[in-house]
């Protein structure tokens, strides 16, 4: 894999996963920033679209030794490409069970948790429904944090499965600076800050942080 450009978006949590495995795997990439608000969302512009036709981030593009260029979207896509392209660093643990376990706990983020606040049903329970978008992306959260809280105690060592990263730590971690821009209070996952606190010692999951990415704007 060479010439790797990712399209993201600083806080978009999809993004970020696929920017803490992209550095997790040493490899690196050209960021290609995609405001998910300015100029009526610029994931809506026919180029974009092209590439995502679901208009959403993150994308990965790519070129291969023989000159085909690549394209992929869809974070857990993403994911598990990399980790059967790259397998070492690893992001799955070897045993079976315990990589389903950690592909379960993070489509408790990507499936049950993070679609009922992405940007796009918030705006449309906001603008169309008149209602209190924040309100509604904090119950999902509670909810799922709630769940995720309970399901680690299972596997929790100093990350979610055991002692090594995989995808449900890639997960949780950029949906836990979600669930606190809506104002959730997260004393009640003791686990889920521990986890997160370690995670972020980690050289890959600082270099993914939105504050760190070029287009981050100031608080
Ligand atoms: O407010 C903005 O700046 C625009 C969009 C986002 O951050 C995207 C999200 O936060 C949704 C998500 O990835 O969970």
């Amino acid at each position: 894999m060479k010439n790797l450009k990712l399209h993201s978006y600083w806080r978009s949590s999809a993004s970020w996963r696929a920017r803490i495995a992209l550095h997790w795997k040493g490899l690196p990439f050209e960021y290609r920033a995609v405001h998910l608000l300015q100029d009526g969302g610029q994931q809506f512009q026919p180029a974009y679209r092209a590439l995502n036709p679901m208009a959403r981030l993150p994308t990965l593009e790519w070129t291969e030794a023989d000159g085909q260029t690549r394209k992929l979207s869809e974070s857990l896509a993403i994911l598990e490409y990399l980790e059967e392209r790259v397998p070492s660093p690893a992001l799955l643990p070897t045993d079976a069970y315990l990589r389903a376990k950690a592909r379960m706990l993070a489509e408790m983020v990507n499936s049950g948790m993070q679609p009922l606040q992405n940007t796009s049903v918030t705006l449309r329970i906001k603008n169309e429904l008149k209602a209190d978008e924040k309100a509604w992306a904090a119950h999902w959260n509670v909810h799922g944090l709630t769940s995720l809280e309970a399901a680690v105690q299972e596997t929790a060592g100093r990350y979610c499965v055991g002692d090594a990263v995989s995808f449900a730590d890639v997960l949780l971690v950029p949906q836990l600076y979600g669930a606190r821009r809506f104002g959730v209070d997260l004393k009640p996952y003791p686990t889920l800050l521990r986890i997160e606190a370690a995670c972020n010692e980690l050289p890959a999951f600082q270099a993914a942080q939105p504050d760190r990415q070029p287009d981050a704007q100031p608080a």
